[in-house]
């Protein structure tokens, strides 16, 4: 009883005194673009210009792109938005973006993800920062070239034949395919065996483990989502409170996982053509490829904390990109048709062999998949943090260390200016031809510059593998249970569909 004379009274001034000024400290934070000399759209307390992401039905991909296309409207070149109170900086023009992701990447080398120290597998490559990250991309990047790849690939054919036996159990049921499921486990199988050298049996085994562990990872709830975008936000405040984003059980998941796979291995003296036989090489002696690294070999942390980045990254936006070219055949039979003739005549030449080659000699399949990485990307949207103080090309304004950096893929996909018709599923955008009249940063499904997707090359064999072997068997429709206009799931980490992908697969007698 100090303020008033009754103690609800003293309650509700101080709530009200701390309301004015979390309300005026939210005021000031928003002048921050306006000192900066960088347009911004007008944002509201508390959440800025996103949507309040525990009430919100809106996925944040598309959230982003509205306010590129805003932003784009008004002919700004970049400008300032606010998450929460935070600025984040938002390069419109393709050459800012190029500036950001590869000419002037050493402004921006961090990504805007933070984790939690104490959580034991958080030193990926996903996460990491400064030199630890280049060091480690460093190691990591001989793991990823076309002759490994080559070498992987009889591995990850093996898993083509499982695909096509669940698609014909599958369609001869006469019921709509929830594609994306059947998928997922065929990436959950390749990634398991050429990452973990195991067998993940998620095609043949309904309660498979891993295909259960996989939907955990990916399955965010709202109170998730709203933690990952607040630890993004305020980090300091993050740790101190020791919020965390990841969940112990999957640590110790893949941790055991991975202890028994090197421990077998070292112990019978077994070698195999996979990504963990190429990690435990760097766990035994400093990498030989590359000297742009501090030598040191990797420890049995950084092996778990890659594995478990390889399997997360490796089998959803893979099988996303295959949901999403599949959909998109469905829906524009005349385009399957040409793809199925061109990879009927490439196997032709190839001994009728899904081969590492052949897949490579499939023009009109690469352009299929351009087109549907710019439809539907799997990241919509790409972010860095600003590492070292920067002065915008051409304009009047300097961005601060530390600020983060978001640039909308969407935004960019479904620009006019570099896609007319945009709606449109069109694969000849991507003949030669029209690939090289536009702007090299008008596409950017892996990213781009030194921080772009390390595993692009294994993300494209295994989806390519995918899509030939189905399409090449099956003649694909769309079932009337997808819901139309498609609609992106609001929690999801990658794009998603609410509701699910329903397709109708007829075999069709190839030879
Ligand atoms: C269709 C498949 C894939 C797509 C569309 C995709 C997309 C992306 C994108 C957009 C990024 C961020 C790039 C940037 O910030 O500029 C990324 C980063 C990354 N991806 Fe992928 N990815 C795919 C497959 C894979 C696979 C198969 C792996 C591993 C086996 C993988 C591992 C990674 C890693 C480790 C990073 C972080 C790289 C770094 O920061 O150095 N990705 N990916």
């Amino acid at each position: 009883m100090f303020i008033t004379k009754s103690i609800t009274g003293d309650c509700i001034s101080l709530v009200i005194t701390f309301l004015v000024i979390l309300i005026g400290y939210f005021k000031w934070s928003y002048q921050y673009w306006h000192k900066r000399n960088v347009p911004y759209l007008q944002p509201q307390i508390p959440f800025g210009n996103i949507k309040n992401p525990l009430r919100s039905k809106e996925f944040s991909g598309v959230t982003i792109k509205k306010i590129y296309d805003e932003m784009k409207t008004r002919g700004w070149k970049h400008g300032g938005l606010y998450v929460f109170n935070k600025p984040n900086y938002f390069p419109i023009d393709l050459d800012l973006v190029k500036n950001v992701m590869t000419k002037d990447f050493q402004h921006f080398v961090d990504r805007n993800t933070f984790a939690n120290e104490k959580e034991p597998l958080h030193e990926h490559l996903l996460n990491l920062k400064g030199a630890k990250w280049r060091n480690l991309r460093a190691k990591l990047t001989p793991t990823f070239t076309s002759g490994k790849m080559k070498m992987m690939f009889s591995v990850m054919a093996e898993c083509q034949e499982g695909l096509q036996k669940r698609l014909e159990k599958e369609s001869l049921k006469n019921q709509p395919i929830d594609i994306k499921e059947v998928l997922a486990c065929f990436t959950t199988n390749i990634i398991g065996t050429c990452a973990f050298g195991l067998e993940f049996k998620a095609l043949e085994d309904e309660d498979s483990a891993f295909r259960e562990f996989g939907r955990q990872l990916f399955t965010v709830s709202k109170l998730q989502m709203f933690k990952i975008m607040f630890i993004r936000t305020f980090p300091k405040l993050a740790t101190s409170l020791n919020i965390s984003a990841g969940r112990k059980e999957t640590s110790k998941f893949i941790m055991n996982i991975v202890e028994d796979t090197v421990g077998y291995r070292e112990k019978n003296n077994y070698t195999r053509n996979d990504f963990m036989q190429l990690l435990i090489n760097l766990k035994n002696k400093a990498p030989p490829e590359s000297g742009a690294h501090d030598g040191k070999p990797l420890t049995m942390n950084e092996i778990a904390s890659q594995a478990i980045v390889f399997f997360a990254a490796g089998f959803e936006t893979s099988s996303t990109l295959m949901t999403f070219a599949l959909y998109e055949l469905s829906k524009n039979p005349n385009i399957q048709e040409k793809l199925r003739s061109e990879i009927n005549e490439v196997l032709a030449k190839h001994q009728n062999n899904i081969t590492y080659d052949s897949i490579q000699d499939i023009k009109y399949l690469t352009q299929v998949i351009d087109e549907t990485f710019r439809m539907h990307p799997p990241v919509p949207t790409l972010n860095r943090k600003c590492t070292k103080d920067y002065k915008v090309e051409n304009q009047d304004a300097v961005i601060e260390e530390g600020t983060p950096v978001l640039i909308s893929v969407l935004g960019i996909h479904y620009d006019k200016d570099y896609y007319p018709n945009p709606e449109k599923f069109d694969p000849e955008r991507f003949s030669d031809e029209n690939r090289k009249s536009r702007h090299h940063y008008a596409h950017l499904p892996f990213g781009d510059g030194p921080r772009n997707c390390i595993g692009m090359r294994f993300g494209l064999l295994q989806s390519k593998m995918g899509l030939v072997s189905l399409i090449r068997n099956f003649k694909f429709s769309l079932n009337e249970k997808t819901k139309q206009p498609l609609i992106y799931k609001p929690n999801s980490l990658v794009l998603s569909v609410e509701g699910e992908v329903w397709l109708n697969a007829e075999r069709i007698n190839t030879m």
